[in-house]
């Protein structure tokens, strides 16, 4: 079943165009990730879907409700995160949960989240001497006392350092285990890739592509790498004869062998049975920069 429901999705801020054609449906349950590069329109789009901003056409439906007219009963099924979401300097961790979740009839039991989202220890400490990921964490926890059915996190993990990136991402995949259906809004392709189960490649306020990451990466031909160095000579022929394989091509002492499906294993036992080792052997896969790259023209960073 599809919790939101995106048609021809189209926002203007006076004559700049933000998001010029977006559709896409996520479904319940999966952390639906919108991935793109600065200025993409990511935002304006998932403001239009939290019902914070007014589309100038297409439609928005999140659980059925029109987040435009319906706004109030949106409020009960979506929680939203957004980025720099800024609150008082002295307001204290517990204070701001209180305070959200007065907002709700039936709010979570917000020192539960404060435990789940790891501020029980910071309960009574100021929003200002939070460091980023706390205020980070804070936020989410904000995003999801009204207990949504949608939470909807924009840019969660920029300015975090790695260790509390994956924290965050430790956290998303907890909420999501509750059942709560989780828009992502990235530009971090190893976010999305790690957390995402589907990804709306988004450029330019379009929608380049939606599918999962494997899915994604899978479209980019030459998929994989395989690069070695052989302890004696070999002639490209015996590589390029495999039907996995797309190119070779050499520096210096080095092949790169590129190629689709069961790539290593092929090349390594060709080379196997010409008596050649493969030495210092690495495999790479494509990436969804590499699949953004193909499918566009632009690297994502
Ligand atoms: N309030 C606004 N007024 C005018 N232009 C805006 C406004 N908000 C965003 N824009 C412009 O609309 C375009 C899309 O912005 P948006 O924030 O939706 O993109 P984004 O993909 O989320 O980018 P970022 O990751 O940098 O936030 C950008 O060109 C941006 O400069």
């Amino acid at each position: 079943m599809d919790v939101i429901e995106v048609r021809n999705l189209h926002k203007r801020y006076r004559d700049h165009v933000a998001v010029d054609d977006v559709s896409f449906a996520v479904a319940s349950g999966e952390i639906f990730g919108i991935l793109g590069p600065n200025g993409a329109g990511k935002t304006t789009t998932v403001e239009c879907v939290s019902g914070l901003r007014e589309p100038d056409g297409g439609s928005v439906r999140v659980t059925g409700l029109d987040p435009v007219t319906q706004r109030a009963d949106l409020r009960r099924v979506l929680g939203v995160q957004l980025q720099s979401a800024a609150l008082p300097d002295k307001i204290k961790v517990w204070e701001a949960l209180d305070l959200y979740a007065s907002f709700y009839p039936d709010p979570a039991d917000w020192r539960e989240l404060m435990d789940q989202v790891g501020l029980a220890a910071k309960r009574d400490t100021a929003f200002a001497k939070l460091s980023g990921g706390q205020r980070q964490r804070l936020s989410v926890a904000l995003a999801l006392v009204g207990r949504p059915r949608v939470a909807v996190l924009d840019e969660l993990t920029t300015g975090l350092d790695p260790q509390a990136r994956r924290d965050s991402w430790e956290l998303v995949e907890q909420v999501r285990d509750t059942g709560v259906t989780i828009v992502l809004v990235t530009h971090f392709m190893e976010e999305a890739e790690r957390l995402c189960d589907r990804v709306a490649l988004i450029d330019a306020g379009r929608v380049v592509a939606v599918d999962s990451p494997a899915g994604l990466t899978g479209r980019v031909g030459g998929g994989q790498r395989v690069r070695f160095r052989p302890t004696v000579p070999f002639d490209d022929a015996l590589l390029l004869a495999l039907p996995e394989v797309t190119d070779v091509s050499r520096t210096g002492d080095r092949v790169v062998v590129t190629g689709d499906g069961n790539l290593a294993p092929a090349v390594t036992l060709a080379l196997a049975e010409k008596g050649v080792v493969p030495d210092d052997l690495r495999i790479e896969r494509a990436t969804l920069d590499d699949a953004f790259l193909a499918l566009t023209g632009r690297k994502l960073a």
